[in-house]
């Protein structure tokens, strides 16, 4: 096997500058598969060579399963046992590790939890005495949106527009009040409070700041105003040479997350803010053909430019972009089937991980899964968080977070529960009522003597030996580590809690309990290896994973839970969002559902808005450009919606690509020519220039 090439060989000019650029900030901005996250791992490579301590190179990605990728291109370039200490990974997953450090400074426990949607919408429901989830989740959406503007509960009330933001924001303010009060934190405070930790604790500020050394962002563009800020105080250091060390890489064409607060701002502050900032463009793309390319141009042209670039490829024309035309949704999951099979028969060489089915939805993905199934071709649903979603691991999940905070009110009800043991609604009420009044948490309230008194022996029995038995559990928890006591350490709770039994007598089933059941088992795997211990083999090199507690593995699980990307490299279709196709490549795409409606998406409910039609553009010059080799772009003429079936109208983005012109000048005569023309030119260039003779 011939060694690996070496670094400089596979970087254009363009992108070397990037990467040996280490004196100050550096952005580089850039198009569609034109090496920007290519640059990250380069300069990752860059920042060891120039003798950092790995411990202090962060690069921050936008998904954890981007973080295990990039964990993995570090590893080949600079091996194991560096990459193994890089600090690689999300906003958010940093937050965490800097709240769980530091997060006392801010009056938060040790082991604090972290809530997740359906957490968060409970208590929203319960602060705001709503029983209206739709009403609820308006609230959920309007708060993280203010969070991740940066606005309190108090700015966000002087800046409500109408009366149902003024309720929003006075909700806000009881929300977080909950929050304080169970000690947990939501997703949007995994950013926004180790921002407060910085600006407001000196020690802290100074320490992660020099904890540091090169902070590097993947997706720029999709940062939002508090992660821009958090940004900014981890490189805003007190010595000028060290200040404003940071790579930053994005393409605003690629902004999709609008919708969550992300804003193109972020890129135009960049040079005002950093006026050191050396910004640098790249304009080849390396990963598609011309005729994917042009489409994508195409469709791009169509947004108001912010800012200038430039994007071409050589990899040739390729094969042209096609458009399907399909009478339905099982229709168009059948011909996205047979062009898999059709390719795969073609090229023997081809695995179905070549291939991914894009959609703007996750309601799309059903027929494909089941078209997918029966014709046997092994697929993955991304994105769709679909394994953590079930019940059963929700259930264990509550579990695992009650061992980390037992204030958590949310999961303490939970796991009280399920299974059932004997612990009613009118205890449970009880339990509720003395909590409030005495402001602390069910757990708390459960050993006190009034309550003992309010509720009589035979059922503060039974809450004690719950309460007994957490407390045991947690202690287990905290001293079980590595990957193989912590098995046998969660299977020893199953039995003691006879979850098993609790699925078989909740179902009618036998079938879809067993199912259930073998998710089970493969959560306590999935739990117990990320306990560390076993011995990882890495190109010849032997090494031990660090072994961590059950305890410390619960407390990252929350987040983990979000992505719910388990970072399975399996050879699979993957079927997944556009949204979460974001820095990704296939060789063959099928982008499906590319009708007006569904992409652009438009609900009954809501206008389309010129900035709206906007970032739907950009989801489809994403979607276009994650394709290598070949695109197929599949409309439906007839769709469902909702139990009816509707006339299909093609997206106006599919007239927008230009295909027919491309055609056009594809024309195959043409086409003929100019491969003739180009072949000739290279046996003229290659007789001009005969190869230096090997030595
Ligand atoms: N200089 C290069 N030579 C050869 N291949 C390259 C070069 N730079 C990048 N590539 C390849 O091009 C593809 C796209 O690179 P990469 O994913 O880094 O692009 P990107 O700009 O991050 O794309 P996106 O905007 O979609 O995130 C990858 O397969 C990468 O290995
Ligand atoms: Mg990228």
């Amino acid at each position: 096997m011939s060694s690996s090439p070496p670094v400089a060989s596979t970087l254009n000019p363009a992108q070397m500058e990037a990467v040996h650029y280490l004196s100050g900030p550096c952005l580089v901005l850039a198009g569609a598969g034109s090496g920007k996250t290519r640059v990250i791992t380069h300069k990752i490579a860059r920042l060891l060579q120039a003798g950092l301590n790995p411990k202090r190179i962060a690069a921050i990605t936008f998904t954890n399963k981007a973080a295990l990728e990039m964990r993995e291109r570090a590893r080949s370039l600079v091996g194991p046992k560096a990459a193994k200490d890089l600090a690689i990974s999300t906003f958010h997953s940093l937050g965490v590790r800097m709240l769980r450090e530091d997060g006392v400074k801010l009056g938060l426990k040790e082991q604090f939890s972290i809530l997740d949607s359906d957490d968060v919408l409970g208590v929203l429901r319960d602060a705001g005495s709503c029983t209206d989830n739709k009403i609820a989740r308006q609230w959920q959406w309007t708060i993280s949106l203010w969070k991740n503007m940066g606005l309190t509960s108090d700015t966000a009330l002087d800046a409500a527009k109408d009366d149902d933001e003024r309720v929003a924001a006075k909700v806000m303010k009881l929300y977080e009040e909950r929050l304080v009060a169970y000690q947990a934190v939501d997703f949007d405070d995994l950013i926004s409070m180790p921002l407060k930790l910085l600006r407001t604790n000196d020690e802290a500020r100074q320490k992660w700041q020099r904890q540091f050394g090169h902070v590097l962002v993947d997706e720029y563009q999709d940062t939002n105003a508090v992660q821009y800020e958090l940004l900014k105080a981890l490189v805003d250091h007190e010595d000028e040479h060290q200040r404003g060390l940071f790579t930053a890489v994005g393409d605003d064409d690629q902004s999709i997350y609008g919708w969550r607060g992300a804003t193109i701002e972020n890129l135009k502050r960049l040079p005002e803010e950093f006026p050191r900032l050396k910004v640098i463009p790249l304009e080849q793309n390396y990963r598609s053909t011309s005729a994917i390319l042009r489409a994508a141009n195409e469709v791009i042209a169509g947004n108001p430019k912010i800012f200038e670039k430039k994007l071409w490829s050589d990899l040739g024309e390729g094969e042209p972009v096609r458009v399907a035309e399909c009478d339905g949704e099982e229709h168009e999951a059948e011909r996205a089937v047979a062009r898999i099979q059709a390719l795969m028969a073609q090229d023997a060489r081809l695995k179905p991980s070549d291939f991914a089915i894009l959609y703007r939805t996750n309601f799309q993905a059903r027929p494909f899964e089941q078209k997918l199934r029966a014709a046997q071709i092994p697929y993955k649903v991304s994105g769709g968080q679909s394994f953590f979603d079930k019940a059963e691991i929700k259930d264990l999940c509550a579990w695992l977070r009650l061992l980390v905070n037992q204030d958590d009110d949310p999961a303490f009800l939970r796991a009280v529960t399920t299974p059932k043991r004997g612990i009613g609604h009118t205890t449970l009420g009880k339990l509720g009522e003395f909590s409030g009044k005495w402001k602390v948490s069910m757990f708390e309230a459960l050993f006190s003597d009034t309550l003992a008194a309010a509720l009589g022996p035979k059922t503060i029995g039974g809450l004690h030996e719950f309460g007994r038995y957490v407390n045991d559990m947690q202690y287990k928890a905290r001293h079980t580590v590595g990957a193989e006591d912590a098995k046998t350490m969660l299977l020893g709770w199953l039995k003691d809690i006879d979850y098993e039994k609790h699925l078989y007598d909740s179902e009618d089933s036998e079938k879809v309990a067993a199912a259930r059941w073998s998710n089970v088992m493969d959560f306590v795997d999935w739990v117990a290896k990320r306990c560390g211990g076993q011995i990882e083999q890495d190109g010849g090199a032997t090494f031990e994973a660090e072994k961590k507690s059950v305890l410390d593995v619960a407390q990252t699980i929350s987040v983990i839970l979000s992505l719910a990307e388990r970072g399975e490299e399996q050879d699979q279709v993957t079927l997944t969002t556009l949204h979460a196709s974001k820095g990704l490549e296939w060789p063959h795409v099928v982008l499906v559902g590319v009708n007006e409606g569904i992409l652009p998406f438009k609900s009954d409910t809501e206008e389309m808005t010129p900035e709206r039609l906007e970032e739907e553009r950009r989801l489809m010059y994403v979607g276009i450009t994650r394709a290598q080799r070949s695109l197929l772009v599949a409309t439906l003429r007839r769709r469902k919606k909702g139990r009816e079936t509707v006339q299909g109208i093609p997206s106006r983005f599919i007239n927008e690509m230009k295909l027919h012109e491309a055609t056009n000048r594809e024309d195959p005569k043409e086409r003929l020519k100019r491969l003739r023309a180009e072949l000739g030119a290279k046996v003229a260039a290659a007789a001009a220039n005969p190869p230096a003779e090997a030595p």
